[in-house]
């Protein structure tokens, strides 16, 4: 199969590259790109007045499978992937049994080889059975494949067994992914704790919460020498601890999800479950400070937590409904409607923080750019559609977003993984109309 991209404005972080261009791709490779390419192709896709990009890699997604296939599963998140514009996606290990061994890392790859039309790629507990008790088979699941090893759901209390675990994720070159909660502060906590959670009389989750774990884990992952990648960051104090972390010359990436830089707790909706998720959303001030971090480069990856779970879970009331919001179908137009077109970031630094610089904390060489010898990997993104979200016409098999009804621009047009369209809009909407 042979592909030209012909005419749109190709932007590529490795190369610097932000030019209208003609994008050649065959056996799964990047061919060539150049201006006015006339080569015998199978197919073309006429991209003018379209951004192109290397195709985007979500280091955060709850695939939800093994054991909470009812919230989400492989087939569906996957897809779910594709029509957001994500050719690699990492899932999280927090399923029912948790993600601590080869075979249960095997479980998921085999699985999404078979299933999902992109790039899946496992992360494996820290510790085992994510009690926090004894590191995991780290050295296995490394074996096997791991992009990572997180706890992501909760963090690991005890800091002499993170440690240990730490030291193997060091050893088997693999980085860490650190969800940032001190368990012993949040005390039931179900959103941000300000002056809103107190008018509603709701136990409320500090900034120190997250504060004193980020701090904590930059120290330990230094001294062990191991690279850091912070989930989920949502506060103030979160910039200028990563901010003096690189400073510092230390391993440190981090993540900002679309919810967290668009959304302050004073936009809630008063018992509206859609609203919570861990880290809750903050204050005016916190969501500033993401946007002054995500423009200086201080957080370097938009990750969405993508995070579903049922109707009837959401449905308990906002202090026993689970926390977390799906993401993968609306990260792509948040990012260009609260960042892109208000002028935050530019278009590169979205390339960047989408694709990029998640590949580099994966290690995917292949992959993250699209100049000459990369993986056909590529995401084509209208920047001019207009449309209203709506989660009737979500893929995932979670409808849990605050985004329902909301006004965006921009939307992905084709996802094309491994040199084949594995979603395409245009035709999507023909299927709609039969
Ligand atoms: N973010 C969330 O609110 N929820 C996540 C867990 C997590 O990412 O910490 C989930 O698994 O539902
Ligand atoms: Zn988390
Ligand atoms: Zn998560």
């Amino acid at each position: 199969m042979s592909l030209l991209i012909k005419d749109g404005r190709v932007i590529d972080p490795a190369t610097k590259l932000d030019d209208i261009c003609d994008v050649f791709i065959e056996n799964n490779k990047v061919m060539k790109i150049g201006k006015d390419l006339k080569i015998d192709v199978d197919r073309v896709i006429d991209a003018s007045g379209h951004l192109v990009m290397p195709g985007l890699i979500d280091l955060h997604v709850h695939l939800r499978d093994p054991g909470f296939t009812y919230k989400e599963d492989i087939a569906t998140g996957s897809r779910a992937a594709a029509k957001g514009g994500f050719t690699t996606i990492v899932a999280m290990p927090n399923t029912k049994p948790p993600i601590d061994s080869s075979d249960r890392v095997n479980y998921v790859t085999v699985k999404a080889k078979k299933l999902s039309p992109v790039h899946v790629l496992q992360t494996g507990c820290v510790t085992k059975g994510m009690k926090g008790e004894e590191p995991a088979d780290i050295r296995g699941m490394a074996k096997a494949g791991i992009a990572a090893i997180t706890e992501d759901g909760k963090s690991v209390m005890n800091t002499r067994v993170y440690k240990d675990a730490m030291i193997l994720a060091r050893q088997c070159h693999l980085p860490v992914f650190a969800h940032c909660e001190d368990k012993n502060l949040v005390q039931g906590g179900c959103m941000n704790e300000d002056e809103i959670s107190r008018a509603w009389h709701l136990p409320g989750i500090t900034n120190a919460v997250e504060d004193v774990i980020v701090a904590r884990d930059i120290i330990l992952a230094d001294e062990v020498g191991v690279p850091l990648h912070l989930c989920h960051c949502s506060t103030k104090n979160c910039y200028y601890m990563v901010k003096a972390a690189k400073e510092a010359g230390m391993q440190v990436t981090a993540e900002v999800c679309p919810h967290h830089f668009t959304l302050s707790s004073d936009d809630m909706k008063e018992g509206d479950t859609n609203y919570k998720m861990n880290p809750p959303l903050r204050t005016r001030e916190d969501l500033e400070y993401l946007r002054k971090g995500l423009n200086e480069d201080v957080f370097d990856i938009i990750s969405t937590d993508h995070a579903p779970h049922s109707a009837e879970e959401k449905e308990q009331g906002m202090e026993d409904a689970p926390f977390g919001i799906v993401g993968l179908e609306t990260s792509v137009a948040l990012t260009i409607t609260e960042l892109v077109k208000p002028g935050v970031i530019t278009w590169m630094q979205m390339a960047e923080k989408m694709s990029y610089r998640p590949a580099r904390v994966i290690r995917q060489d292949k992959k993250g750019s699209i100049a000459e010898g990369m993986d056909a990997d590529i995401t084509i993104i209208d920047p001019e559609a207009e449309y209203v979200i709506d989660t009737s016409t979500f893929v995932s098999k979670g409808k849990n977003t605050p985004f329902h009804g909301k006004k965006v621009t921009g939307r992905v047009s084709y996802t094309i993984c491994d040199g084949k369209v594995v979603y395409s809009q245009s035709e999507e909407s023909d299927a709609d109309l039969q």
